[in-house]
């Protein structure tokens, strides 16, 4: 028996994959099949997904490990809620879970402005964006700073000051959370009942124990906003994929949902012409890659370790939502709404 079905001729213009054919159709069961981002602008095409996966399969990862390495389950202390970390921290089970540890105190407590230098080494080098090493101000370049603008904003709201408290310390204190000061009897006393101390950090260097709310993992927030913006910034000028690139879709004036590569209403002007560097601007924008690069990797070893070594699943998952909050609003809003597009435009384009 032949598998052939000798009734039907093969033409010219029968399609020859399942998305040419389902392209040809309105509404049925294949074309659901189509991954989500063919269809809505505010969704990662299947590169990006993959990509941006990294970072709930490295906090999965990091917490199993926390449970199931020998390190962990053999250290003579143990993780303790309060202080945050394994104490006493001499019994750690490695340096990496101690909050004294090199990267921790000197790259992610500094995190923001190694992401804003790594940023800046690209904005300024890249021929992508405008003239390498020339304080040119093209229209790329406002917008990537635009992007960091808006990024920078929501990292100082949720992490710095939000008009008082920063988001994490309110949501502390909203969800039952307080500031108490146990370690030093004469401090307390000096203190008085009135005095509050509204942040994790005054609290804390106060000698006080900031307990019993929900900690939102800044670390886990902050790893994953710096290192997903340097690499929605970077990767699709150095990469060129199509997913990273052409496959994005976006909404046009019109209300009509279209490939970037056919953007009509007039958001994308110019098409990237050929550039001709110099062996020194090709030695800086090499460079400026590579500092992003060494920031992005060291960025996920950190985020790796915090998943290893810190904070309950539930404080790095609010963590990772509300990061990925953030990334939506700087990187998948303007496909989606042209006129937040205009202003911030998007990677690459
Ligand atoms: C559309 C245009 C809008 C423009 C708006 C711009 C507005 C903002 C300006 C703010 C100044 C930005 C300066 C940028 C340069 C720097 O980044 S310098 C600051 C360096 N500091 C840090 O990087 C601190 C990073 N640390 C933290 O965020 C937190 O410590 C933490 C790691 C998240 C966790 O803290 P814990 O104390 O451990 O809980
Ligand atoms: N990867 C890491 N390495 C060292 N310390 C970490 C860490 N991740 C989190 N911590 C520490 O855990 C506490 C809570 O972090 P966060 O809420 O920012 O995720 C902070 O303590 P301190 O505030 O006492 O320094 C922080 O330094």
């Amino acid at each position: 028996m032949s598998n052939s079905t000798p009734n039907r001729r093969i033409t010219r213009s029968t399609p020859s994959t399942i998305k040419d054919l389902a392209d040809g159709l309105p509404d049925t069961p294949i074309k659901q099949m189509r991954h989500p981002s063919e269809t809505s602008p505010f969704l990662p095409t299947k590169l990006e997904t993959l990509l941006l996966a990294i970072y709930p399969v490295t906090l999965v990862l990091g917490s199993l490990f926390s449970l199931l390495a020998y390190s962990t389950r053999s250290a003579t202390s143990k993780y303790n809620p309060i202080h945050q970390s394994y104490y006493p921290a001499a019994g750690a089970p490695s340096y990496f879970a101690t909050k004294k540890n090199i990267f921790n105190v000197y790259f992610v407590k500094k995190g923001w402005f190694w992401t804003t230098l790594a940023l800046a080494a690209f904005v300024v080098t890249h021929p992508s964006l405008g003239p390498s090493l020339r304080p040119t101000v093209t229209r790329r370049r406002v917008q990537a700073v635009a992007r960091w603008g808006v990024a920078t904003t929501v990292w100082m709201l949720v992490t710095q000051w939000c008009f008082g408290p920063a988001l994490v310390d309110r949501n502390f204190k909203l969800t039952g959370g307080a500031c108490e000061i146990m370690e030093d009897p004469i401090k307390r006393a000096e203190m008085g009942r009135k005095q509050e101390f509204f942040t994790a950090q005054a609290c804390k260097a106060s000698g006080g124990l900031w307990k019993g709310g929900h900690d939102i993992s800044g670390h886990v927030f902050l790893l994953i906003l710096g290192s997903a913006l340097l690499g929605m910034e970077i990767l699709p000028a150095i990469l060129r994929a199509r997913g990273l690139n052409e496959e994005r879709r976006v909404r046009v004036g019109s209300g009509k949902v279209v490939k970037t590569r056919s953007i009509v209403d007039g958001t994308v002007k110019d098409t990237p012409v050929p550039v001709v560097l110099t062996e020194t601007e090709e030695e800086y924008t090499k460079l400026g890659i590579k500092v992003a690069v060494g920031v992005v990797g060291l960025s996920w070893w950190m985020l790796f370790m915090t998943a290893a070594f810190f904070h309950t699943w539930f404080e790095k998952f609010t963590g990772f939502l509300v990061a990925f909050t953030a990334i939506f609003l700087v990187y998948f809003l303007p496909r989606g709404v042209p006129e937040v597009r205009a202003v911030l435009g998007m990677p690459g384009l």
